[in-house]
């Protein structure tokens, strides 16, 4: 194929992600949600739990609502794999600072701003390694999420976007014969918390300051890991677990088992959630989609 769009594949601890360079801005605009769903397509797509346009901030008006470009050149415009957006996307925005400084788009060694509907966040790439600081948690009481009959007490944290924290009953497991079960439907959730839909997320406990989880995420159902999710875990975590009594997060560190792999999250005691994990490029190539 020879027409077309350039796109890249890359993915997070298997959050996966159909890229899209538009620097100036000037080849996709404002993305068709019925375009997003065909890419992320697996069977006549590309394939991916979303889209990560990487666009100028300066080029795109959305973006300068929310970063200003002399702080954050780069702006991830994130869409989930249904077309919606979400203010924020984790595992995204690791594998988009791997892509600019892949491509040369930014200069190594050094912190890297950008851009999201969320604000800025500053990210650094250490070889496999890369932190992001996602900003301050919002810890905003608790909520009740349920899959069929099975009903969980869940923490509402916001991380930008919206996470609904149910940690399991003592004895009970995540695997798909548990209450959890395959996930293949959205959990219930109470809509007047959640107007604009919910990232849930189920939690057994392995250990002190070790935590497995799966979630099922608005707008693109149950994937292998959800870096926003492990950030709003761990701050649930920590509250459950008395630690966040001596400042907002005390350096609590939680070690996130997910499907996909595994993250590392400290809720700092200046208030930050400081998440790191590997995010790669796998493919490129060119789409007619
Ligand atoms: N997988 C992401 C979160 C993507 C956005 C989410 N589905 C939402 O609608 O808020 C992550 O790694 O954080």
């Amino acid at each position: 194929m020879s027409e077309g769009y350039p796109f890249l594949k890359g993915h997070g601890t298997e959050n996966d992600f159909v890229l899209l360079p538009d620097h100036d801005g000037t080849v996709h605009g404002d993305l068709d949600p019925a375009r997003v769903a065909r890419l992320c397509d697996r069977r006549a797509g590309i394939g991916g739990d979303g889209v990560l346009r990487v666009v100028r901030t300066e080029a795109y008006a959305a973006a300068r609502e929310h970063a200003d470009p002399a702080e954050a050149e780069w702006f991830m415009d994130y869409r989930n794999s249904d077309g919606s957006l979400s203010e924020m996307c984790g595992n995204g925005v690791r594998v988009f600072a791997r892509h600019l400084l892949e491509e040369g788009l930014v200069e190594p060694g050094r912190p890297i701003p950008v851009g999201t509907r969320a604000g800025v966040k500053v990210i650094e790439v250490d070889g496999d390694r890369i932190t992001v600081d996602m900003g301050r948690p919002q810890v905003l009481g608790t909520t009740e999420v349920a899959v069929g009959s099975a009903r969980w007490a869940a923490a509402h944290v916001d991380m930008g976007n919206p996470h609904a924290v149910a940690f399991l009953d003592e004895g009970q497991s995540l695997a798909v014969d548990g209450p959890v079960g395959p996930l293949a439907s959205e959990p219930d959730f109470d809509r007047s918390v959640y107007p604009h839909g919910v990232n849930v997320e189920f939690v057994e406990r392995r250990g002190a300051g070790h935590v497995a989880m799966r979630v099922h995420e608005r707008g693109s159902g149950e994937t292998r890991s959800c870096g926003t999710g492990a950030c709003a875990v761990a701050v649930a975590a920590a509250v459950a677990d008395g630690r966040a009594a001596g400042g907002p997060g005390a350096d609590a560190t939680y070690r996130v088992d997910l499907p996909g792999g595994t993250l590392e999250i400290t809720w700092t005691a200046d208030d930050r959630v400081l998440m790191s994990g590997p995010a790669v490029v796998v493919a490129r190539g060119t789409t007619a989609l």
